[in-house]
């Protein structure tokens, strides 16, 4: 498969040290706006760049008829237009806040406990999202899925709130602190205990090795996905 990287940073170059592994092709590692020299006829792009961005790199690519998968997070304001574009272009999109095999079973994890916790007002529901000092947005990608799941499936919530929360919002905690690839955790507090559960990332391989195997999945597919399509699916 030849993949072009649009975004050549921390997460692209591991991106293509692991697809070059997997016996794909890097077509293009740019660092700059895609164009349909620089993308060199991709079958699929990989986008890993930064919130001001993403959008108009995955547009030029979807209206190319280029599938992408993006992992960039902050623009999701403008996700239900790029996915109107990947259905009008006759392609595929799919994007994940977090590309990680753990992640994505921490968020399956996430959604049952929410469940489960529902009925039990005397406990208080937090998020907490810790990353490296030069991630550019708050909070993470992955901190909002999980406020999500909390929301789908406990009533108490409708919204989530960075820090400070009324009743019916979530509160999301952002943290940075040197090199941490990402840590989340939800925690369940009552008057006399805590129940708290944690996801943490030793390295960004396991983003890495997840983006490449939704490329790999992509290949013939049209319309808008996730990972939870590309993992529990079958
Ligand atoms: N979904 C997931 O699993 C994960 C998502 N992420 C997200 O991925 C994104 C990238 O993370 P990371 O690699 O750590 O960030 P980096 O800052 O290391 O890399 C971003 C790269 O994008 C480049 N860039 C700048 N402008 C453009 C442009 N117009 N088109 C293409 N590339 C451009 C930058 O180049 P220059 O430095 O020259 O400006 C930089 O090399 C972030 O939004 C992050 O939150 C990160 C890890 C996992
Ligand atoms: O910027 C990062 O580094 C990461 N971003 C993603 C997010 O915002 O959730 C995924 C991962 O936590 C690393």
């Amino acid at each position: 498969m030849k993949i072009a990287l649009v975004g050549y940073g921390k997460m692209g170059k591991i991106i293509g040290e692991i697809a070059t592994k997997r016996g794909h092709e890097i077509v293009a590692q740019l660092n700059e706006t895609p164009t349909l020299e620089n993308l060199n006829n991709p079958d699929v792009a990989i986008e890993f760049s930064n919130p001001e961005v993403a959008f108009d790199n995955i547009k030029f690519c979807l209206e190319n008829q280029i599938p992408v998968i993006c992992g960039t997070t902050g623009w999701l304001d403008q996700k239900p237009e790029i996915e109107k574009m990947a259905v009008e272009n006759n392609t595929a999109f799919l994007y994940g806040s977090n590309f990680s095999l753990g992640v994505n079973l921490f968020f399956a994890l996430n959604e049952k406990l929410a469940d489960l916790m529902k009925n039990f007002s005397e406990y208080q529901v937090q998020l907490e999202e810790i990353h490296h000092t030069q991630k550019k947005d708050a909070p993470s990608g992955t901190a909002i899925t999980l406020a999500e799941g909390i929301i789908n499936n406990d009533p108490r919530f409708d919204a989530w709130k960075q820090e400070e929360t009324k009743d019916s919002e979530l509160g999301i905690f952002s943290v940075r602190e040197d090199e941490v690839p990402g840590t989340h955790s939800v925690f369940y507090k009552s008057e006399v205990d805590e129940i708290e559960i944690k996801h943490t990332a030793f390295n960004r391989n396991g983003f890495a090795v997840g983006a490449v195997i939704a490329a790999e999945w992509i290949q013939g597919k049209r319309g808008n996905f996730s990972m939870k399509d590309v993992l529990f699916d079958k």
